[in-house]
């Protein structure tokens, strides 16, 4: 038989439609970690991203030690579990990150991070380089996307620290040694795509392309002095 061109255009569009689509839908599968030093703007766009799409991305049900408060929910806001339990899931190796905070545990399993996919969210996980090697070394099948949100220079990390003016000095020094090391693991090529945060409007654009599963060149890193 043969097919008119219109019609062929269109059935071979379609089929390429229907490619794209399910490859959209595995990229929109894999979750999204955004890792970057203390005080570069994670929160600040994953903010305005969350409000401008907010039914496309959701964030991992988090397990903590710490009583529920009035209001909270088992399984909405935390998984409220034991102490023991906890350390069983660490002995397990169930975690992606976990943290201890004034004598409470706090921690984000890598079931947790699946189960977002299964609701038709895109999992966005923020954290830093310690996750980040602990995904790619005992919980591989989770398969994400690492995007590195690099500050413009170290000063102007440092400066919006203490703008934001949540940090005390000693905090200040803290954040800013420990965001030498999460810049060196970006350096050495730990993630698969960088985005500069030198301006709001320009980073958030090329975030929110790599969130909606969008495949783009991002950044080059900036040369750091002082490293
Ligand atoms: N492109 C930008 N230019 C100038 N200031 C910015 C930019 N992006 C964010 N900021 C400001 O920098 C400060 C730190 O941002 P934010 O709190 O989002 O960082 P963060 O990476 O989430 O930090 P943390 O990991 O400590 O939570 C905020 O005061 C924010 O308003």
């Amino acid at each position: 038989m043969i097919i008119p061109k219109t019609i062929h255009t269109v059935l071979i569009t379609r089929k390429r439609d229907i490619h794209f689509t399910r490859a959209l839908r595995i990229v929109m599968n894999r979750p999204l970690v955004v890792c970057g030093p203390s005080g570069t703007g994670k929160s600040t766009l994953l903010n305005r991203l969350f409000a401008q799409h907010p039914d496309k991305f959701g964030f991992s049900v988090s397990h903590t030690t710490r009583k529920p408060r009035a209001g909270e929910v088992d399984g909405v806001n935390y998984h409220f579990v034991p102490m023991q339990e906890f350390e069983q899931l660490i002995e397990r190796g169930a975690f992606v990150e976990n943290a201890m905070f004034s004598g409470n545990r706090y921690g984000t399993t890598a079931a947790a991070v699946a189960a977002v996919a299964k609701q038709n969210r895109r999992c966005i996980l923020d954290i830093d380089t310690q996750g980040v090697k602990l995904i790619k070394a005992n919980h591989p099948q989770l398969n994400p996307v690492f995007l590195f949100l690099a500050p413009p220079s170290i000063p102007e990390l440092a400066k919006r620290l203490s703008g934001r003016g949540t940090e005390s000095e000693e905090s200040l020094n803290a954040r800013l040694s420990a965001a030498k090391s999460e810049i060196k693991y970006a350096v050495e090529g730990g993630h698969d795509v960088v985005v500069v945060n030198d301006n709001v409007e320009r980073a958030y654009g090329l975030l929110e392309k790599v969130a909606l599963g969008e495949s783009i060149e991002g950044d080059k890193l900036p040369v750091y002095e002082g490293l």
